[in-house]
């Protein structure tokens, strides 16, 4: 495997949370244990954007996100990446279909609060994402409807996996997804940098 690039054993289930986490917090690091729990996984990999294509603000450098991501969440089974710029992509489809190949045998699941799948269908080439992994949404305060009301959802309601199924996921055939519904965390990045208090910004 390619320097930096987080090492991989076939059979293994790992969740991609990908992010900006400008500033990374324990929101974050709550739908990761709880996505551990929910899909059984053995690995989580927060993906550090180099700017989501749908944000007009750039984030804070990749050295101060990674600094902050570490801090915030010191588990061994989770890995801290810049794998998109050493891809040199930004487009979750064109990062998945370059990284599948790299890891042929992983069971790879995509992660995302459910206020990402209320605007997933507005994500590049979403439909072959889809097609490409089983998707993990994890509730978040305020896209509690998301799971029956986001157009994804309603389009891609036959391929849903029942919550109390969600240990299945990482296994299931896509196109899959599915919904968990746990105790919510209402921290977000957006409220941390209008406070102020994320080095990042200034
Ligand atoms: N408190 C939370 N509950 C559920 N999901 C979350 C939470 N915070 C972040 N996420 C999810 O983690 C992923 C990365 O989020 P991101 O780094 O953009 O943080 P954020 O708090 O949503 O940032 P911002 O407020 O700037 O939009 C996204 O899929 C997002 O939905
Ligand atoms: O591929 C796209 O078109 C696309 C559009 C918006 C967001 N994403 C990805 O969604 C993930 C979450 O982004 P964010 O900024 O909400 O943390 C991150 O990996 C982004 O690259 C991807």
């Amino acid at each position: 495997m390619k320097q930096g690039f987080p090492i991989a054993a076939p059979g293994m289930r790992i969740g991609i949370l990908g992010g900006s986490f400008d500033p990374a917090h324990e929101g974050h690091a709550h739908i990761t244990h709880q996505a551990i729990r929910h899909f059984g996984l053995d690995r989580v990999w927060w993906m550090l954007s180099p700017g989501n294509p749908l944000k007009a603000r750039g984030p804070a450098p990749m050295a101060l996100r990674i600094a902050q991501a570490r801090r915030i969440i010191p588990d061994p089974r989770v890995d801290i990446t810049d794998l998109e710029t050493r891809l040199g992509t930004r487009y979750t489809a064109e990062t998945l279909s370059r990284l599948l190949p790299l890891y042929r045998g992983v069971q790879f699941v995509w992660l995302m609060g459910a206020d990402n799948l209320v605007q997933f269908d507005r994500w590049d080439n979403w439909q072959e994402i889809m097609q490409m992994v089983p998707v993990g949404v994890l509730a978040r305060p305020g896209s509690r409807l998301a799971g029956k009301c986001a157009r994804a959802a309603r389009i891609f309601d036959a391929h849903r996996l029942p919550a109390e199924q969600s240990h299945r996921l990482p296994l299931a055939q896509p196109p899959a997804w599915c919904f968990v519904d746990m105790p919510m965390s209402d921290l977000s990045s957006s409220a941390i940098r209008a406070r102020g208090d994320w080095r990042g910004t200034a």
